[in-house]
């Protein structure tokens, strides 16, 4: 099987250089519109699809973002694996601004969006135990390496609804008593979505700040921010350019199932699934229905 890697750009990553044959195109998804029109072309050999998470001039807040379409928009196109690169704040003294974060279990508190691409009609239940692909994050820690990054490898990230930033009893919650790592306000339900949609996910998460809970830093300033998203945008692209070179053109099956996360979920019996719900779902989970 071919490789396409997918690249969703958070905050800050609105585009990516150096595709060969770069051509924005727009798909359409029974899910509704994705963020944006989808960036495709080649890059070192293996084709490539980019999307910016909130759109080109960051238009969707992270409640807006259309999480389905977008995945599903990416699956129809033929991605295989999907890297998630997200502007976050840090629980950790010793993941400081600047760093990148290879994040392997999240903890999802958000509240006001669709989680799933299943429904009344169609119904399926997929692991999310171990929510993204270790072979994945482990190519991301290595183009990190590569690029003189400095990369922690493995981090729980606290999904909040946002927009507006924790409260410092919040932040210190999540850092002593929940034991998180990052906090973001967009890699859930991506994530849930990614594994339906039998798709690999790996979270590159760049520090921006320390949220609130770091008594030399107070609080969580945009200014700042902003100011740290320049420089690790302009290292997350660094970061996609080493991926072909790591992944390779030629696909083995995910050695973690994440591509055959349907093979034992989906629990309606095939005469009672609604008809709709099944053309709705022909490229997410067309491969079992
Ligand atoms: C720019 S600060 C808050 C904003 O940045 C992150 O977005 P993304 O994950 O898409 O990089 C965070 O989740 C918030 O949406
Ligand atoms: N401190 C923070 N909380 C939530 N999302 C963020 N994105 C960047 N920094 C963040």
């Amino acid at each position: 099987m071919q490789t396409m890697i997918g690249v969703i750009g958070g905050s800050g990553v609105y585009q990516i250089d150096g595709l060969e044959g770069a051509d924005w195109v727009t798909v359409d998804s029974p899910f509704g519109a994705p963020s944006d029109a989808i960036l495709t072309g080649r890059l070192g050999g293996v084709p490539m699809a980019f999307l910016p998470r909130h759109g080109r001039g960051h238009v969707h807040t992270p409640t807006s973002v259309p999480y389905r379409a977008n995945i599903d928009a990416l699956k129809r196109l033929g991605v295989t694996d999907v890297i998630a690169v997200s502007a976050c704040g840090s629980f950790r003294e010793e993941m400081a601004p600047g760093d990148f974060v290879i994040v392997d279990q999240f903890i999802d508190r958000t509240f006001a969006r669709e989680k799933s691409f299943f429904g009344p009609g169609l119904v399926a239940h997929v692991s999310v135990a171990h929510p993204t692909c270790p072979r994945l994050g482990a190519a991301c820690a290595a183009a990190a390496r590569a690029e003189g990054i400095t990369v922690h490898e493995g981090g729980t990230y606290l999904a909040m609804e946002g927009p507006q930033f924790s409260s410092l009893a919040e932040s210190r919650l999540y850092r002593e008593v929940w034991g998180c790592d990052v906090i973001g306000m967009t890699n859930m339900p991506e994530a849930k979505l990614a594994r339906e949609a039998e798709l690999c996910y790996a979270s590159v998460a760049m520090i921006t700040d320390y949220d609130s809970w770091h008594p030399e830093h107070g609080s969580v300033d945009i200014t700042q921010i902003v100011a740290t998203l320049t420089g690790n945008a302009d290292k997350a692209r660094a970061l996609v350019a080493r991926l072909p070179g790591l992944l390779g053109p030629e696909r083995a099956p995910c050695p973690h199932g994440c591509d055959r996360a349907l093979d034992h979920a989906i629990l309606t019996a095939p005469g009672a699934r609604d008809p709709g719900m099944v053309e709705r779902l022909s490229a997410v989970a067309g491969r079992v229905l």
